[in-house]
């Protein structure tokens, strides 16, 4: 298995201060990590990295063995999809949905094209489906609620079938209900050997859906575990990561913590 994220020693400094901190962390083909942490930890920007947004002040970044400062991120980017509440900001109120998903493919067009001969619509539209939207592809993005137009986002990020899939908190603001229901598709998607390597950032370990491999604990910057989720995810590594005393359980195929 090659791998798709390597970073070595990296640090991200703003202002003087190091928001990433020496963080080195390899995801190999077929992971799917959660990265975890409170507000203001790095996630973000550790996923900015990943999607070739923004390159370390210092250390290596290897993405899909290319080499951040040393490769046209141009050329990389559309071999990543990314959902994030940042790109949601780009989208026009007006957009319709089914092409909110496949304007993703145009950017690709070349390389896309070559591997599927497929129409592109139909392929939005299985998509949609899949996330449970699909009753929406002819409304406008700005009249969707937050967790429709989360859904539409995982649609495009997926469109393009990417070889790395970047989620940063999907479920974030969503009601219970919608919240356990995007999970459980997240978990379709993580538990299907054909989709993509994933990277999910998120503030709670209930957000973790099934299927998930690995997981990353930040904390100012600096990792405090990482490696296999099980491994990682104990009472001790999330209580340093955030910062007060906590209990987790893992039940059936997800997790849950709180207080003690
Ligand atoms: N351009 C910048 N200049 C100064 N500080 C910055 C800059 N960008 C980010 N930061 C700071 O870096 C820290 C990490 O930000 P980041 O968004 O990566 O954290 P996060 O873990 O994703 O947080 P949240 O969970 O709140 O979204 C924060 O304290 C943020 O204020």
């Amino acid at each position: 298995m090659s791998d798709v994220l390597r970073f070595l020693n990296v640090d991200v400094v703003r202002g003087g201060v190091p928001i990433v901190d020496k963080v080195s962390w390899d995801v190999a083909e077929g992971e799917r990590w959660a990265v975890l942490g409170p507000n203001g930890a790095g996630k973000t920007t550790l996923l900015a990295i990943a999607a070739t947004l923004i390159h370390p002040t210092r250390g290596t970044a290897e993405v899909l063995d290319e080499t951040l400062g040393r490769t046209d991120v141009f050329e990389l980017r559309p071999r990543i999809g990314v959902a994030s509440p940042t790109l949601s900001e780009y989208i026009p109120d007006d957009e319709i949905v089914a092409d909110v998903v496949v304007t993703a493919a145009y950017a690709v067009a070349g390389r896309w094209r070559e591997r599927y001969e497929v129409d592109d619509h139909g392929r939005a539209q299985g998509l949609l489906d899949q996330l449970g939207v699909g009753h929406l592809v002819r409304r406008t993005i700005g009249t969707l609620s937050e967790g429709e137009r989360k859904r539409v986002l995982v649609a495009r990020a997926l469109m393009t079938d990417p070889e790395l899939l970047l989620l940063d908190e999907p479920a974030a603001g969503l009601d219970l209900g919608g919240r356990e229901d995007l999970v459980r598709r997240l978990g379709e998607i993580a538990n299907d050997p054909y989709a993509p390597t994933t990277v999910l950032v998120t503030h709670h370990v209930e957000e973790i859906p099934s299927g998930f491999t690995h997981g990353m604990l930040l904390r100012q910057g600096a990792v405090v575990a990482q490696g296999v989720l099980h491994e990682v995810l104990t009472a001790d590594n999330l209580s340093a990561t955030f910062g007060l005393p906590l209990m987790v359980e893992f039940r059936g195929d997800r997790w849950w913590a709180r207080a003690v």
